[in-house]
């Protein structure tokens, strides 16, 4: 599939955390609320991310009517929201908590409603705090990839990150904190 993605010429192995998620397993949620992935999220993609052998990942999603954009197809925006998750999530397996920093999506065909994408992604190394990242849908047949997608994520300190902005997070409850 055709991408201008181009990965530095300094990038670095990276190994798999021995307290990482085991293959099969999925990896848990970074939080309930969560658009991409949390399960009480009033609206959300629902993703469940699987760990593989390795640095590698899998998920699954089923492309219902909400999530149309074109007549018929997936929302191509909806669709990278995937990709984030997808992708966002795998460093999970170096136990590192990141954010994303670039992101880069190949569209190769259209995603109609109603059918399932698959996705698989893999760390492909990384720079200091930057990890590198890859992932592939297809519909059934991986030898068929419909859209392909480049991640850039960062290494945070999770405290630190969202120190400023934790008054505003949202709970299952529907309250924010102090309201
Ligand atoms: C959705 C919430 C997620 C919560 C995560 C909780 C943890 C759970 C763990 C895991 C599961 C995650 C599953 C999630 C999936 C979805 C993830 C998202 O959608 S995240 C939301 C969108 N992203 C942001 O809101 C970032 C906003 N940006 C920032 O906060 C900063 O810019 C940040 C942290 C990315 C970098 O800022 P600095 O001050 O810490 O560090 P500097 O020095 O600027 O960058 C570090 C290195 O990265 C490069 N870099 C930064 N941004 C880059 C870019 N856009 N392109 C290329 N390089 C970039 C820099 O050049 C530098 O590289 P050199 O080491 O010097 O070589």
């Amino acid at each position: 599939m055709k991408t201008s993605f181009v990965l530095p010429a300094d990038i670095e192995p990276l190994s798999r955390d021995p307290k990482a998620t085991s293959p099969g397993r999925r990896i848990n949620l970074h939080h309930s609320m969560c658009f991409g992935c949390g399960a009480d999220a009033p609206v959300g993609l629902r993703i469940d991310v699987i760990a593989g052998e390795g640095l590698t990942v899998s998920a699954s999603m089923k492309v219902e009517d909400w999530m149309q954009g074109g007549p018929g197809v997936i929302h191509g925006g909806l669709l990278s929201t995937a990709f984030d998750e997808v992708m966002g999530t795998s460093p999970l397996l170096l136990r590192m908590p990141v954010v994303t920093g670039h992101l880069e999506i190949d569209y190769a065909k259209p995603i109609p409603l109603g059918s399932t994408v698959q996705f698989t992604g893999e760390i492909l190394g990384g720079v200091r705090r930057k990890v590198y990242t890859r992932a592939v849908a297809h519909l059934g047949d991986p030898q068929e990839p419909v859209a392909a997608a480049h991640g850039l994520f960062i290494a945070i300190d999770l405290e630190k990150h969202f120190a400023g902005y934790r008054d505003r997070a949202v709970h299952p409850s529907g309250h924010q904190n102090g309201a």
